[in-house]
């Protein structure tokens, strides 16, 4: 299957139970989203909102309980069941999880976690794998000496950013950021925000950002979805939502966002270029 140029991830109707009969619990209830590569879609909400759940349902690790989601009009949880369209699924979307840690394996270098989904996705090996980890570890602004070392290594910031590469080095047409910035310092978040915006902009990735923090999500998503209790409450542009929220729960997540410190507020104006630890 060769991918065309503009592909989208279109969500109808979804939901997801967790449990039966009297645990059940609906983490995310009916929603609809269309998810293309010229997006860039930020997902706000408190925690326990849902939010994860969505994401990790866009990439088939998980599966809705009801509704479709699919890549160019082909089923996503099909695609999951099948090695080769499973692959096509992970060349064109790639998700980043919010716990480094686990998603990297303890026994295997830095470079050896890049250079697999360059392998088993792409077919690339030798120099030229090593090429594309050097450019991408150079844009997400990593040392080189970095690449060779193990996940415990390096700090959290670090890995976050190695996840970010990973996912970037493979070309995706659509990337998904759970919680990509929060465990990092605010000088870095603002650097690593501006990486991500720009490598989307100029590759024409669209991006799905999930985030509890309303100032990251605003400064990088044109279009913002709020949601409460596995619900959308909201689903405008950023601009507007930021000055007419609808909803009450977005108006006191806008008026924490008004209130919150100003070091936090002036992630919405891009960071200058910093040499990143
Ligand atoms: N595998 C699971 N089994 C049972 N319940 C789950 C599972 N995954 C999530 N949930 C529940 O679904 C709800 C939504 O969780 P989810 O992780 O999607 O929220 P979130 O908005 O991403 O929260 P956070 O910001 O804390 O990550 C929560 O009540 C959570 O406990």
């Amino acid at each position: 299957m060769s991918v065309p140029a503009v592909v989208t991830l279109e969500v109808s109707g979804v939901s997801k139970t967790f449990g039966r009969g009297d645990t059940a619990h609906t983490a995310v209830q009916t929603l609809d989203l269309v998810v293309d590569s010229h997006s860039a879609i930020g997902i706000v909400g408190e925690s326990g909102s849902g939010k994860s759940t969505l994401s990790r349902m866009l990439v088939a690790l998980e599966h809705p309980s009801a509704g479709t989601i699919t890549l160019d009009g082909v089923d996503i949880v099909e695609m999951d069941k099948k090695a080769e369209s499973g692959r096509e699924l992970r060349r064109v979307v790639q998700y980043v999880a919010q716990d480094t840690f686990s998603s990297f394996d303890p026994r295997r270098s830095l470079r050896d976690a890049l250079a697999t989904p360059l392998r088993v996705l792409r077919g690339i090996t030798g120099a030229e794998a090593d090429e594309r980890i050097a450019e991408i570890a150079r844009l997400l602004r990593l040392k080189p000496e970095m690449i060779d070392k193990y996940p415990h290594q390096v700090s959290g910031g670090q890995r976050q950013r190695f996840a970010l590469a990973r996912a970037l080095v493979v070309r995706p047409r659509i990337l998904l950021c759970d919680e990509v910035v929060s465990a990092l310092d605010v000088s870095v978040q603002g650097a690593v925000l501006n990486t991500i915006k720009t490598y989307c902009d100029e590759h024409s990735v669209g991006l799905v950002f999930v985030s509890h923090g309303l100032p990251a999500t605003a400064f990088i998503a044109d279009e913002l979805i709020v949601m409460q209790n596995g619900h959308v409450v909201e689903h405008r542009p950023t601009q507007d939502v930021l000055a007419h929220p609808e909803h009450p729960y977005t108006a006191t997540l806008l008026d924490a966002y008004r209130r919150a410190p100003r070091h936090i507020v002036s992630l919405v104006e891009p960071l200058p270029e910093v040499e990143l630890a």
